[in-house]
């Protein structure tokens, strides 16, 4: 199913795949040896630059091109040129002695006939740009910035504030293309462009704050590369939903497309189950069953009309109530408060090999004694589990181990959740970030911030839940769910409840799957 995912990443209209800075530079190596000049490549890197200045700029405009020492000065240099060929006025500012430029940004450089001067912050004051393309740092971004670069980031920031735009080469110089970190400090831009693909720093916070606008421009390296860089993290969209959906089929029932079990809290903290229950059965499972302590049955029976309510007492109940196999998928946390006898429910739900989804309360039980969790979860059959912590779950789970506190990123910090447990683990957020076993991540960006709001994530569980009980593993279900929630949360907009969320399920999913063919019959003719 996971493989299935990364493959329909070629479907899609806009490329899925993320690029590190490290696999674009396997990318650009690998066009270059297949016979690319890489002068040719920096060309039409220059050429995609100077093409966004002159969407939004009329000739005539003071542009001044801030130049660092690699091939992303490279790239301002070859942008500096086109833009004065059609009549920019152009003021060339290199942060670096000319006679360090290598190789093709050191051609580009003697491609470009104006004067090149200094970078000081006051050289590019004075200039007093209408445009700034910021080609000081990008990919080869590997440490701090400090003194001089440091001081010119500041003053394209402050000319920003007095009007000018910013038009970044690659990467808002500062930010770490593989991390979305900001390294020490970084330039704020309107519009960066990137070449072949996006990288995770453009998506990952806060990097995707700086980056203004994002065009990806084509330079001339081949799709084919992607075979020998194999990306192994995707930005979830349309495109891969579509292709993950399942479809009912007209000869299929309701137990073809699963049964959820939704694990409740007690009589006064049912709402988050409900919420749950029924995100579960707008995205399509056959039947949802809420399993109830004595507690909750009435008022979760009278609050439901679809989702079936069925008594069950504590862990015992469940394991009893999991027998039936018919049920394939659990989701509990929600509203189950923390303690052992939440422990103890998901000690039921984990046995046997049914899909799980532990959310909330049923990861915060286990922060005390974390080792037992992750061993039981990787006793699982691999792609049948998931955990969805928020930023707060997260932490208390998993940040005493060495390697997540290490880690460099909010993608490296999942991975390295999903390595040590063996689950796909969802970590929410405007950057929610996915991860399985394997390293194979998912980036979904589609949520809007009125998305932070009380019970949504409740709404995310019973959403991956349903989509889990009508088959798709792990991996796939968890980033379709996170993208149909963030583009529930766009259709509502702003002023958004979380019950609203389920309720725009049917016009969504309408959006996205194409109802199979149905064959004519003769009455259908007669009737038209
Ligand atoms: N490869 C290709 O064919 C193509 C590549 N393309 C373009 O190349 C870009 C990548 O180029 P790149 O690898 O030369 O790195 P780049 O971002 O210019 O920076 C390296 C320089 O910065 C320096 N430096 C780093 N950190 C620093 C710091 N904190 N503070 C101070 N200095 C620091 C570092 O200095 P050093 O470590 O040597 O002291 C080095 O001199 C990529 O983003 C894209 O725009 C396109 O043209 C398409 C074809
Ligand atoms: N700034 C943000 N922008 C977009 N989505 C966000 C943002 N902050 C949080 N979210 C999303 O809102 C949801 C909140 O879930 P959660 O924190 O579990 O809330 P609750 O426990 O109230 O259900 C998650 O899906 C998360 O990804
Ligand atoms: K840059």
């Amino acid at each position: 199913m996971r493989s299935a995912l990364l493959r329909s990443a070629a479907l899609g209209s806009a490329p899925p795949e993320l690029l590190t800075t490290a696999e674009m530079g396997r990318a650009d190596r690998s066009t270059i040896d297949s016979g690319t000049p890489g002068i040719v490549l920096m060309e039409n890197a220059g050429r995609a630059v100077a093409e966004a200045v002159m969407r939004r700029h009329p000739p005539g405009s003071r542009v001044v091109v801030l130049a660092g020492p690699g091939n992303n000065g490279g790239d301002g240099f070859v942008a500096a040129r086109r833009l004065a060929a059609v009549g920019f006025r152009v003021t060339l500012l290199l942060a670096g002695a000319p006679e360090r430029l290598k190789g093709d940004a050191a051609e580009a450089a003697r491609r470009w006939t104006g004067p090149t001067r200094p970078a000081t912050p006051e050289a590019l004051a004075a200039a007093r740009p209408h445009v700034i393309v910021d080609a000081l740092f990008g990919a080869g971004l590997d440490r701090p910035v400090d003194g001089l670069p440091r001081a010119l980031i500041g003053a394209v920031n402050a000319a920003r504030a007095d009007g000018a735009a910013v038009v970044a080469v690659d990467l808002p110089s500062g930010v770490n293309g593989t991390t979305g970190a900001v390294m020490g400090a970084a330039i704020e831009a309107d519009e960066s462009v990137t070449f072949f693909r996006a990288k995770p720093g453009h998506w990952l916070l806060p990097g995707r704050l700086r980056r203004g606008r994002l065009t990806i421009a084509d330079i001339g390296i081949p799709d084919a590369v992607l075979a020998t860089v194999q990306p192994r993290c995707i930005l979830v969209g349309p495109e891969l939903v579509r292709a993950s959906l399942p479809v009912p089929s007209l000869a299929g029932h309701k137990y073809d497309r699963g049964h959820v079990v939704v694990v409740s809290g007690g009589g006064h903290t049912t709402g988050a189950a409900r919420l749950a229950a029924r995100a579960a059965l707008r995205v399509g499972a056959g039947l949802v069953t809420l399993a109830s302590p004595a507690d909750a049955v009435a008022v979760n029976a009278a609050a439901n009309v679809a989702v079936m309510v069925r008594q069950t007492d504590a862990a015992e109940g469940l394991a009893t109530l999991l027998e039936d196999r018919r049920f394939n998928a659990v989701a509990l946390g929600p509203g189950l408060g923390v303690g052992a006898a939440t422990r103890d429910l998901v000690g039921s739900a984990l046995a046997g090999c049914r899909a799980v989804v532990l959310d909330a309360d049923a990861l915060t039980s286990f922060v005390d004694d974390p080792e037992a969790f992750f061993t039981a979860l990787r006793a699982r059959p691999p792609g049948t589990t998931v955990l969805t912590p928020h930023d707060g779950e997260f932490s208390r789970l998993f940040d005493k181990l060495p390697e997540i506190h290490e880690a460099s990123s909010k993608l490296d910090r999942v991975r390295a959740a999903a390595r040590r447990t063996g689950a796909v683990v969802l970590l929410k957020g405007a950057d929610t970030t996915i991860a399985d076993l394997d390293g194979c991540a998912a980036i979904n960006a589609n949520a809007p911030a009125h998305l932070a709001t009380a019970g949504a994530g409740d709404v995310l569980t019973g959403l991956v839940a349903g989509l889990l009980a009508q088959g798709l593993g792990a991996f796939t279900a968890a980033a379709t769910a996170a993208w149909l929630h963030g583009e529930a949360a766009r259709l509502v907009g702003p002023g958004l409840i979380a019950e609203d969320l389920s309720e725009v399920m049917p016009s969504l999913l309408a959006r996205l799957i194409e109802p199979p063919a149905v064959a004519e019959s003769a009455h259908d003719r007669v009737i038209r």
